[in-house]
């Protein structure tokens, strides 16, 4: 089944911050979108909000005919299953292996008691190891996790979101504390699961080069409101500057020389 997933006049505030103001846009499946802006433009947020990590204060989120805001329960937690969300601290457990820390990913589908006793059938395995060789880690399976690279550690934060079969990937700023090659590496696996599974992926991008070379849609914030919405070649030097303003610009441009991922994607 096919559901664009919609936001109707969505706000979240926090005290008398607007984090989020009167957002509505519709995502259809199987797209690509970068989320853009400056810090505290209300872009974590609006992930949070899409996967019910957050309640908005007001307005509606919907995937086809659920209405999300509304769910509770066994419900919910069905919400998050479909909709993976992956962070920037990669958030697993340092001490265990690899594998075992993708396979935590299917938990959620397990009784109280299994989930416990981390008990995994060999389908669950043989899954997990499937989502490691898409991402290039199975020779990395045994080793435990806390020893791996920040790139590989969010390859494999990837493998584990993909094996909860979620039919949404939200990624909040998950290349921001890598260097550009294992970025690169890690836009390159949320592109090939968008690609080759037509699951849909929001990610919150600081780096516009990255945003630009992955993304088929590009949403940006500026004050909890969507100030441009659109595909990289209407995404203008003018439009830009007003993102960022003149001096978030100068902040843009130098984090775009220490961290941008400059590869174009492959073909
Ligand atoms: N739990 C919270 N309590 C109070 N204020 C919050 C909370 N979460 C977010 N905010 C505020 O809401 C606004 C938007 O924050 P948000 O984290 O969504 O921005 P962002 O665009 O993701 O920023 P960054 O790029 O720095 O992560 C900010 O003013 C922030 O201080």
């Amino acid at each position: 089944m096919t559901s664009a997933l919609t936001l109707t006049n969505v706000s979240r505030q926090f005290g008398e911050t607007y984090a989020v103001d009167n957002v509505s846009l519709s995502i259809e499946p199987g797209q690509f979108v970068g989320v853009i802006g400056r810090s505290g433009a209300g872009k974590s947020t609006m992930l949070r909000l899409l996967n019910r990590l957050i309640d908005p204060t007001s307005g509606s989120i919907s995937f086809g005919e659920t209405e999300v805001t509304a769910l509770k329960g066994k419900a919910l937690r069905q919400w998050r299953r479909d909709c993976a969300m992956i962070f920037q601290q990669f958030n697993l457990v340092d001490r265990l292996d690899v594998l075992t820390n993708v396979l935590i990913g299917r938990l959620a589908e397990h009784s109280f008691l299994s989930s416990m006793a981390m008990q995994f059938t060999d389908e669950e395995r043989a899954m997990a190891i499937r989502a490691l060789d898409r991402l290039d880690l199975v020779p990395q399976a045994l080793q435990r996790a806390g020893t791996l690279s920040g790139g590989q550690q969010q390859r494999v934060a990837i493998a584990k979101a993909l094996v909860q079969q979620p039919r949404i990937m939200l990624a909040d700023e998950p290349i921001a504390s890598l260097d550009p090659a294992n970025a690169t590496l890690v836009m390159d696996g949320l592109k090939t699961i968008n690609r080759e599974d037509g699951i849909t992926v929001l990610v919150n991008l600081h780096t516009l080069d990255t945003a630009r070379a992955y993304c088929d849609r590009i949403i940006a914030m500026r004050q909890g409101r969507v100030f441009f919405d659109g595909t990289a070649a209407q995404l203008t030097d003018d439009v830009v500057r007003d993102i960022y303003g003149i001096e978030g610009l100068r902040d843009f441009n130098a984090a775009v020389t220490s961290t941008a991922v400059r590869s174009a994607v492959p073909a």
